[in-house]
């Protein structure tokens, strides 16, 4: 069994909460109230710029060509791909680039992108690579299976956003990143395994929480923005 069928089999509840959330599953039928995706758009974007902090730091610890270029790619696809599909749904949802640029981030996007980048900043490649996993390969698994209900890539609101993350491009990025798991997983013990493991399921529930406060608009319970 491979390091990844083993981290696949522990995260397997906490991801099928995530595939039933009514806020993954109202995007496959179209029936997704739109502020909650304009608002889960906004932190998404914010989420996305720290994510593709962490691509950068996984460059830099890389420790062969191969694996510094495909972080790159990476760091590319998240900046000018992905990135890109927001910005447009922001501007056919009405939100000015200025408002894109100016949102604040919730206290779970706050959480979800600080424990990554922590993680990877002060753990090593593997650390690292357990934390971007579920993000990576969840979303893959979700636009593949939301792209088989029927009418999901033809809506009009919701159609693109299933069509990129069940695009092959997106599916060759969570296969290498799976592979990269296995590589760095070779020879560890199993206390090292055990500690990849735990980050692995961390983020794992984090991108739980993270369609949750979506759903729920959740912002400080402070009431405090401005
Ligand atoms: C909360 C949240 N989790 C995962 C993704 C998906 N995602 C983030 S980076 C990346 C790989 C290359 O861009 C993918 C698929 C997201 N957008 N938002």
């Amino acid at each position: 069994m491979q390091f990844t069928d083993r981290l696949y089999k522990k995260a397997k509840p906490i991801w099928r909460k995530s595939h039933d959330h009514p806020f993954v599953q109202g995007i496959g039928h179209g029936t997704l109230d739109i502020e909650k995706f304009k608002f889960f758009m906004q932190q998404d974007y914010l989420y996305l710029i720290d994510y593709a902090r962490l691509f950068a730091l996984g460059s830099l610890k890389g420790t062969d060509l191969k694996t510094m270029s495909i972080f790159a790619k990476l760091l590319d696809s998240t900046l000018n791909v992905e990135m890109d599909l927001h910005r447009q749904y922001a501007s056919r949802l009405g939100i000015s680039e200025a408002e894109l640029e100016a949102t604040k981030a919730a206290p779970t996007t706050l959480a979800y992108s600080g424990y990554m980048l922590n993680v990877s900043q002060r753990g090593s490649l593997a650390d690292l690579v357990a934390a971007v996993l579920p993000c990576t390969w969840s979303y893959y698994e979700i636009g593949t299976e939301l792209s088989k209900i029927p009418g999901a890539l033809e809506n009009e609101t919701y159609g693109e956003w299933v069509k990129m993350y069940a695009s092959e491009e997106f599916g060759e990025l969570a296969d290498w990143l799976i592979t990269l798991m296995n590589e760095l997983a070779e020879g560890k013990t199993e206390a090292e395994l055990t500690a990849l493991e735990e980050i692995f399921l961390n983020t794992s529930r984090y991108e739980y929480m993270f369609w949750d406060m979506s759903y729920n608009l959740q912002m400080w319970p402070t009431d405090d923005e401005q």
